[in-house]
């Protein structure tokens, strides 16, 4: 299905953050992976954080819903056999279910989304797996992958953070149920490393003693855990809400996120303070985030690693700063669910915007005057160039028609109905 996009000057009205997209599928392994019953409220419900629920499931997890809450009766360090899941387009949920797929005999994860998911590398979680006797076949580091675990002991691992810090993220869940204390060494840059912050965060609440050097780049891991079940509370989601919030720095609005913790660990809150360097009025506080944007922006210089999942959004809302904004230190946006530079900046161009890319950043030189639009987007399957899109269409002359947009489910399947809740003039087509 496709969404179109009109020109719309203005929006105003408050809205409930969706729920932590990673920190529920954080929560639903912990929870599998507890001997007992855990409770999670508020989870999230989108495609990934449902990939996560139905393979914990065929695992052997037990999980009953309501509207306010999931209780889960794990299956501790003892998954069922099974013999294949399907993770959908979820690279954390593939990532962290590969670390625990080494406690399993075999366990094949199969490619359905050969366009995005099955072009992203897992090569460095291989390496590493395989340092602890795991046997894992697959098609040059991608999808489909097999692993047979061969009942890892734990031990000395070394692992590559210049990709992603999912693998680091999956070693982490794994290492504490294997019989043996491992340790952990970071190879090269650690990307992402705030998320690594949230995986320790939930292992600590589940009762996971890991021992962390300051840098994260070394870790010394107990081995013959348990994890303990618990209770947990999902907060609301950033990476999302960026996009709202920067939709409503690019109009005039009057707009209020709420659930918004700003103590949070999720580096995406730092859209706030983008937003703030860009002279966009706002608060933030009770958790709650208030815009009244008269869609003036000045350009901003952001080192987006910290950030990595609101970088689209704050991109859109440079297209209309006055002046060249930058943002560095983005190469692994490149190992997306598509190449979020290349892709994402053709796409914009196509809308209008002047943009460049260097290896490694994203250069936009802002028109506040606005753009052309009127032109058809390829989303490349990926929710947050939807989202990012939407943004930019807002305030583009001409509407434009987002492809596919029904992919936006992967994380915010309500982003479309909270815009329009705004008074946004966008529709399904
Ligand atoms: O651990 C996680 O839940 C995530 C880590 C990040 O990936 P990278 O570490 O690959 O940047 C982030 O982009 C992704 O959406 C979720
Ligand atoms: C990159 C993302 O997720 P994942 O890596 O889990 O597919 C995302 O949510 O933007």
């Amino acid at each position: 299905m496709d969404v179109l996009v009109n020109n719309t000057p203005s929006l105003a009205g408050e809205i409930n953050a969706l729920s932590s997209k990673n920190y529920t599928t954080r929560y639903l392994l912990v929870g599998a992976l507890a001997e007992g019953t855990s409770t999670i409220y508020y989870p999230a419900h989108s495609e990934d954080s449902d990939a996560m629920r139905r393979c914990i499931q065929e695992l052997g997890a037990e999980l009953i819903e309501d509207e306010e809450k999931i209780t889960i009766t794990g299956f501790g360090a003892s998954p069922r056999q099974v013999s294949e899941l399907n993770v959908g387009n979820a690279g954390a949920v593939l990532r962290f279910l590969m670390g625990i797929a080494a406690l399993g005999e075999e366990i094949h994860f199969v490619n359905t989304y050969p366009e995005s998911l099955g072009k992203r590398p897992h090569q460095d979680l291989i390496d590493a797996l395989e340092q602890l006797g795991v046997e894992v076949e697959h098609q040059d580091g991608r999808l489909p992958i097999t692993i047979r675990g061969g009942k890892p002991q734990g031990g000395a691992i070394r692992v590559s953070g210049s990709v992603s810090s999912q693998y680091l993220s999956a070693l982490l869940f794994l290492t504490p149920l294997l019989p043996e204390d491992s340790t952990i060494e970071v190879l090269g840059d650690l990307k992402s490393k705030v998320v690594v912050g949230q995986t320790l965060e939930v292992l600590e609440q589940a009762g996971i003693t890991i021992h962390a050097d300051e840098n994260y780049m070394f870790f010394t891991v107990p081995g013959g855990q348990k994890y303990k079940p618990a209770e947990y509370t999902v907060q609301g989601d950033y990476p999302g809400s960026a996009a709202i919030l920067a939709a409503a720095a690019v109009t005039n609005s009057e707009v209020t996120v709420t659930r918004l913790m700003e103590e949070s660990k999720q580096g995406e809150r730092a859209i706030v303070d983008v937003l703030r360097m860009m002279e966009v009025p706002l608060t933030h506080e009770n958790n709650t985030v208030t815009i009244k944007g008269n869609g003036r922006l000045k350009a901003v210089e952001f080192d987006g690693d910290a950030a990595t999942d609101a970088v689209l959004a704050m991109v859109a809302a440079a297209v209309f700063a006055e002046g060249t904004s930058r943002f560095y230190n983005v190469e692994n946006l490149r190992y997306k669910e598509c190449d979020r530079i290349t892709d994402y900046l053709t796409e914009l161009a196509k809308a209008g915007a002047k943009v460049e890319e260097k290896q490694a950043e994203i250069i936009v030189h802002g028109r506040p005057e606005g753009v052309e639009g009127g032109v058809e987007i390829n989303a490349h399957y990926d929710h947050r160039v939807i989202m990012a899109l939407t943004i930019v269409g807002l305030r583009a002359k001409q509407p434009i028609r987002i492809k596919d947009a029904h992919h936006v489910a992967k994380s915010y399947p309500g982003y479309f109905d909270h815009l329009q809740t705004l008074g946004a003039n966008v529709e399904w087509v």
